[in-house]
């Protein structure tokens, strides 16, 4: 039976990681919400046009693409601005998502995966048949997101506050895999649950 599964977490929990563990070492499709939130803001698409009449012509880079970093400092310190952003870029990342879907299942491939950072937030659960949730304690995910951006510890936390805590997430995943220690002891978990579910064999 084709199932489509939903990668979750919080930002820097390890989504990414375990994404690209399950798609070149399991062999599986993963469709990122990340990657789908950068294409449909490309310069020509309409989401880009609804972004500079919101946030105006400052947010362009020399090249009239739009500067990430400088929209990210807007957006993590401004509710309203995110929820504003979040509306013109969400339905077109959803839009995106389910093509992609169709045409993986068109090529006949059975399960699929989805990495959705904000699969809880923004109730898109019915985009999924199961939910995998990539944990960390608050801790580590303040350290991993402060290095991996070379964000301040404010920024940082910033950013994990405008999403919904790991720990209210946990009790909304069918599976809760803990990336507190090294990316090697998730990935066994993750291949022990999929095992599980039999979508691989063990
Ligand atoms: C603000 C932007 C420009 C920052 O870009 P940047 O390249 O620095 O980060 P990137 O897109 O790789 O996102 C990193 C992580 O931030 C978190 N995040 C991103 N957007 C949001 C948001 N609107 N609310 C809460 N968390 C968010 C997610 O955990 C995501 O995995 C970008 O994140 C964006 O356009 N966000 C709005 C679209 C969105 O919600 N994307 C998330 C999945 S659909
Ligand atoms: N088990 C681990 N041990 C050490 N570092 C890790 C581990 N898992 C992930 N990391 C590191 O933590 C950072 C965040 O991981 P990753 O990019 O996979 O998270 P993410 O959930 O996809 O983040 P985002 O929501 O921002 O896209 C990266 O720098 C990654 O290399």
């Amino acid at each position: 039976m084709r199932q489509v599964i939903g990668i979750t977490g919080g930002i820097a929990s390890g989504k990414s990681s375990i994404s690209q563990f399950i798609q070149e070492e399991l062999g599986f499709t993963i469709i990122d919400a990340d990657i789908a939130a950068r294409e449909v803001v490309e310069p020509g698409q309409d989401a880009y046009q609804e972004i500079i009449q919101v946030f105006g012509n400052e947010l362009l880079l020399p090249d009239t693409s739009i500067d990430r970093a400088k929209l990210g400092g807007i957006i993590f310190h401004d509710e309203k601005k995110r929820l504003q952003l979040n509306n013109i870029v969400h339905p077109a990342v959803r839009k995106r998502m389910l093509k992609q879907k169709e045409t993986a299942f068109d090529l006949g491939e059975q399960v699929i995966f989805m990495d959705i950072p904000l699969l809880f937030e923004s109730n898109l659960t019915h985009m999924v048949d199961k939910t995998i949730l990539i944990y960390v304690d608050e801790q580590i995910q303040l350290e991993r997101l402060m290095k991996r951006n070379g964000l301040s510890e404010a920024d940082a936390k910033a950013r994990i506050d405008s999403q919904m805590p790991l720990a209210e997430k946990k009790e909304l995943a069918d599976v809760v895999i803990n990336n507190n220690g090294s990316l090697l002891e998730a990935q066994k978990q993750v291949k022990q649950v999929l095992v599980e579910w039999e979508v691989i064999e063990a």
